[in-house]
């Protein structure tokens, strides 16, 4: 048996649904059951509650009035019929990649979720991410052992990285009788859990495979953002703030804050956005450089001079190029496969010193702030939770109705299904040439440290504006100081 063939349908003035996959698109027969949540009071008596199976949501929001009506998803949320009965589900949950505040908060409401809106009783916690699949006992879930724990960062399950073995999760998936898996995870997570439903699928088990994105970097692609990542934002401010209090308190005083983001800077980003205070944001998308015109410590000095302060927010994986070369790393990985990233805070604060104490222009005062783990080891916020529950709630409905195959997100503000291959086949990085960047350099007044050619039409004799708007790709010209030319890819 082959990989599963997206489902995609086609509809008047191009209209497309990238639809998830269905148990019994395998499996013939499969009965059908009235949804007990038509016998629950609270929600009996909401009028529409149950979605209308043709409920879809754009992925974009922004069309032109001659535009196709492009990509839809399915809108996640309840149905009139459900493939399981109450006492049939033996729900697992599991937490894999690294930290991201609101975990428990999902754990805690897929329990709640699947305990009081459909009757199941029977939830497995799965300890220590993928590999306590086949080398952890597992704990039994109830709304009792899960009651507050959305207060505690962290996961009540442990987390991993690396020991996927697709084969043997699964076998313990048909010993242990599970019929819906829960996966909470990044990136990597969604792309094990997309072999895991491969794999179900093969063996052809009624099991819905269900993934909740979690990534603290926001690197995750179609969804708004992440759960979590108003909460690292929000707690970055701390750092930030802490920062400017020690540059503004001496003389040319500096202050360097290095946030997470190993691929995508998007915490770095809207830290900065929200933060005023930042003279300069470093991120792995906009290249940098640190000598001569342009560069970084042309700007130090101008703006301590103008100000007699500044800080720097860098983000963990921006300038690994620069630090590799001058480093000679040994370009480490981790158990799951992704780069260890060397300490660009440490490396950029000593350059700075270095310089200025090599070229004795101004006596500065350095202080490096390192929150990193301290951003995404706390509870999440209130916004958070809400967003988390909301998540849990549509991750349960999709899997009692019989979908699998499909990650829960957010779209424009509504919750869908998306299948897993849109979430794993590219990496949502911040846009250099969109209107974010360009409204955190004029909040900044930082160089761009780039020149960015970008032709104004393309072959169609479209505006490159209008392709961004349509979510298509644009390619625009990196020239470093060196003259060396990369290409920037707008998504
Ligand atoms: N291509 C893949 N196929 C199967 N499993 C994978 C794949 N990539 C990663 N995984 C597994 O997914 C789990 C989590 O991956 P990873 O450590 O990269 O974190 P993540 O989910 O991307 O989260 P984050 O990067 O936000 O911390 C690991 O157990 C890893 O083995
Ligand atoms: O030290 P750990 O647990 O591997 O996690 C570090 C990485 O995890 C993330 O928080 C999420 O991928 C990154 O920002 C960071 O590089
Ligand atoms: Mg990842």
């Amino acid at each position: 048996m082959g990989l599963t063939e997206p489902k995609v349908v086609s509809g008047p003035s191009g209209y497309v649904l990238e639809d998830v996959p269905h148990l019994s698109d395998y499996i013939p027969d499969l009965p059908t059951y009235h949804n007990p949540l038509q016998d629950n009071p609270a929600y009996s008596v909401v009028k529409q509650y149950f979605v209308h199976v043709d409920d879809t949501v754009p992925q974009k929001v922004v069309v032109h009035k001659d535009s196709p009506r492009g990509t839809h998803f399915r809108r996640a949320g309840p149905r009139q019929k459900v493939y399981f009965e109450s006492d049939e589900v033996q729900a697992a949950i599991v937490t894999c990649g690294g930290l991201c505040p609101g975990l428990n908060t999902v754990i805690r409401e897929l329990v709640c979720g699947l305990h009081h809106m459909y009757g199941v009783t029977r939830v497995l916690g799965i300890e220590g991410g993928y590999k306590g699949f086949y080398s952890r006992n597992t704990i039994a879930l109830t709304p009792s052992s899960v009651n507050g724990i959305h207060k505690r960062g962290g996961t009540i399950l442990g987390t991993s990285r690396g020991g996927h073995d697709t084969n043997k999760i699964v076998d313990s998936i048909q010993d242990r009788g599970i019929n819906q898996v829960y996966i909470i995870g990044g990136d990597g997570t969604q792309k094990g859990a997309s072999v895991i439903f491969e794999e179900v699928r093969r063996r052809g088990l009624k099991c819905s495979v269900v993934g909740i994105p979690k990534t603290i970097d926001n690197d995750i692609p179609i969804i708004d953002k992440s759960f979590g990542f108003d909460t690292a934002v929000e707690e970055a401010q701390r750092a930030i703030n802490a920062a400017h209090v020690e540059a503004e308190s001496v003389e040319n005083g500096i202050g360097v804050v290095k946030l997470m983001g190993r691929d995508s800077g998007f915490i770095a980003m809207y830290a900065t956005l929200a933060s005023r205070d930042v003279d300069c944001c470093l991120i792995p998308e906009s290249p940098f450089y640190l000598e001569g015109p342009g560069g970084l410590y042309e700007y130090i000095e101008e703006r301590l001079k103008e100000n007699g302060h500044m800080v720097i927010v860098i983000a963990e994986g921006a300038g690994q190029e620069l630090l590799s070369a001058s480093m000679e790393s040994d370009k480490k990985k981790d158990a799951s496969g992704n780069k260890v990233l060397l300490d660009v805070g440490l490396w950029i604060s000593q350059n700075i010193k270095d310089y200025f104490a090599r070229e004795k222009t101004l006596a500065i005062t350095l202080k490096y702030i390192d929150p990193t783990y301290m951003i995404r080891a706390v509870p999440s916020n209130a916004s958070d939770n809400v967003y988390c529950t909301l998540l849990a709630q549509s991750a349960v409905h999709g899997a009692m109705a019989g979908y699998t195959g499909y990650t829960s997100g957010l779209v424009n503000g509504r919750q869908t299904y998306i299948p897993f291959y849109r979430i794993t086949e590219r990496r949502n990085n911040v846009v250099i040439t969109d209107r974010m960047w360009a409204r955190l350099l004029s909040s900044t007044n930082q160089p761009s440290f780039i020149d960015v050619e970008v032709s104004n039409k393309d072959e169609n004799g479209k505006n490159s504006l209008d392709q961004l708007a349509d979510g298509h790709c644009l390619e625009g010209t990196l020239v470093d100081e060196n003259g060396s030319i990369s290409t920037a890819i707008a998504c």
